[in-house]
């Protein structure tokens, strides 16, 4: 079964805890939040206050995307505001290694997240300790963006290596998907899809959700 996982960085910001009641009433398995430095890319989003008030509203698992240069720095205060996933970019990480094991010592599932340039060797070296690999499919920033068709040759190859070495991660899609690209998503690997646009942009998000996660 794929997993959906609509980016709050969509909804509207003024009725943010009705937004996420009404995706976790109409089926989403994660709360995508995307956490941006205006460094690692050119926008600000959300911290850790805001997790920590998102925590009581939904029991659903909070997954947190950072987006930051620095991303050791602010693991320890996005696991104490209640995040369950916490992916780091490895583009961002010059001890990838120790900063996996740093989101772990806080008790949180770990994930590792590529750039669409980012070629899959780069990350090979931790597969076997993270949870799930966020494949990008724009470059970070923005919502709404247009999908890199590219990126399925990357899923792919996350697919195989899964395989071959029988390991468990997720393997999750993040940037312009829609239901036309969720097929191919899917199709290359994916289990966890992100949508944002596809999701808060819709007045149904029932109905938004089921036609990514049957596409
Ligand atoms: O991490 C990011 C952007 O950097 C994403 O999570 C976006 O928020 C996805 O938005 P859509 O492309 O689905 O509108
Ligand atoms: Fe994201």
């Amino acid at each position: 079964m794929i997993k959906i996982a609509p980016s709050i960085l969509s909804a509207d910001f003024a009725r943010l805890g009705e937004e996420i009641r009404d995706i976790d009433s109409a089926g989403a398995d994660y709360v995508h939040i995307d956490a941006m430095d205006g460094h690692f890319v050119p926008n600000l989003t959300i911290g850790p206050m805001i997790v920590e008030a998102i925590r009581p509203i939904t029991k659903l698992p909070l997954d947190v995307h950072l987006m930051l240069s620095n991303p050791d720095q602010y693991i320890a205060d996005f696991a104490k505001a209640g995040a369950d996933i916490i992916s780091v970019h490895v583009e961002a990480c010059t001890h990838l290694h120790r900063t996996i094991q740093l989101i772990k010592e806080h008790g949180v599932r770990t994930g590792v997240v590529l750039n669409p340039a980012t070629p899959v060797q780069h990350v090979l070296p931790i597969l076997q300790e993270v949870d799930l690999v966020l494949q990008m499919s724009v470059n970070p920033g923005f919502g709404g963006q247009q999908f890199i068709p590219s990126v399925l040759n990357n899923i792919k190859e996350l697919k195989a290596y899964k395989e071959k070495n029988q390991y468990t991660y997720e393997i999750e899609v993040d940037g312009g998907v829609n239901p036309e690209t969720a097929k191919a998503c899917v199709e290359a690997g994916a289990t966890v899809l992100v949508a944002g646009s596809a999701v808060f942009g819709k007045s149904d998000r029932s109905e938004a959700i089921e036609s990514l996660r049957s596409r």
